[in-house]
């Protein structure tokens, strides 16, 4: 039966063709993507067993208390990507700036950049609850061979060429788009491989999901508190069940999967929210567009908004198109 599925890599291979840009370099890097996940999987399987759980002792930019395996994932994603002189720079959440690989050399041909959240849902860590990875896969503009710049990071969403996430939970897996689709491939531990599982993931246009960190209701803009009092009524399919993991990734595949909404919104302790443009919400946008949903900050789609910032926070409304676009009809009513 197994056999029978789909690889991964056989799946990259297949679907070279179908990438405007082909050369390769994308297959070869969504590679590298995939063996870094593999080493971070199986430090997250032990979590607990071996020195791993626990804060790593610094902050990062973010102000957050860097945790083990904050640290220990960024090194593995960095390290790979490096080694396979697959790309010309990195940003990532728990690096302060974007790390130049190798642009200065001027034989370097490489043109893509990539944005990592090494791993999401680190309060989740300690406590053996599903966590993830977040990438997004950039084409440079600044020209080959030349050093790369802020310019190459700071691109709209719309601008991606591939994103995706891997998320370590009851079985972990791998899921991205390339501009044409999105699909879902599980690892199969015993031998390491990820076999296409979830071929072509669709977010159902309506859910009965909302997922929230409600803690901070009576900090969030009158629109989102009205919407949550609606998704809480005694009214047609209503009320909704509330879910949230805490560790965006996982909130957002099961959305996906079951038909839900996520929000992040600015409250007033963070007038921004908490989430980051780059590597969080421009992914997980290009995902749910690819799967028929929808993503915003309450009034513009998040793919449009121009990023001035590596570490901007942007307020977060993702899943499916009609929950959003609820939502949104709440926000602007008060806005
Ligand atoms: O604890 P809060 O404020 O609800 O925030 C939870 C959210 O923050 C995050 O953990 C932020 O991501 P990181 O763990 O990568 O910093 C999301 O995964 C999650 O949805
Ligand atoms: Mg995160
Ligand atoms: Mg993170």
């Amino acid at each position: 039966m197994l056999l029978k599925k789909q690889t991964l890599g056989e799946f990259i291979i297949e679907n070279q063709a179908s990438f405007k840009y082909t050369s390769g370099e994308l297959s070869r890097l969504i590679n590298s993507i995939r063996l870094a996940a593999k080493v971070v999987n199986h430090e997250v399987n032990k979590a607990g067993l071996v020195d791993i759980i626990g804060t790593a002792g610094d902050t990062n930019i973010q102000g957050e208390d860097q945790q083990k395996l904050d640290v220990y994932a960024n090194d593995k994603f960095i390290q790979t990507l490096t080694n396979r002189n697959i790309v010309c720079g990195i940003a990532s959440e728990e690096e302060d700036d974007f790390v130049a690989i190798n642009s200065q050399d001027e034989n370097n041909q490489n043109k893509y950049v990539v944005l990592i959240d090494p791993l999401d849902g680190s309060s989740n860590i300690d406590v053996n609850v599903s966590v993830g990875t977040i990438f997004s896969i950039y084409r440079r503009v600044t020209p080959l061979g030349t050093p790369v710049t802020i310019e190459d990071f700071l691109q709209k969403g719309n601008q991606q060429v591939a994103a995706g996430y891997v998320v370590y939970g009851t079985s972990t897996m791998l899921v991205y788009t390339t501009g044409h689709g999105v699909n879902g491939f599980t690892l199969n531990p015993a031998i390491g491989t990820f076999y296409l599982s979830h071929p072509n993931m669709q977010f159902p246009e309506d859910g009965k999901i909302y997922s929230v960190n409600e803690g901070n209701y009576i900090h969030f803009p009158q629109g989102v508190k009205d919407y949550i009092k609606y998704c809480q009524m005694e009214e047609g399919d209503r009320p909704y069940t509330s879910r949230y993991i805490g560790s965006l990734v996982s909130d957002f595949h099961r959305n996906m999967i079951k038909g839900g909404i996520y929000m992040y919104p600015k409250h007033s302790k963070n007038s921004n929210g908490k989430l980051r443009l780059l590597y969080e919400c421009n992914p997980m946008a290009f995902l749910a567009e690819q799967a028929n949903g929808k993503a915003s900050n309450g009034h513009t789609r998040i793919m449009d908004i121009e990023p001035t910032e590596l570490h901007q926070r942007v307020p977060f409304f993702c899943g499916s198109k009609n929950m959003v676009e609820k939502v949104e009809e709440f926000i602007q009513k008060h806005e």
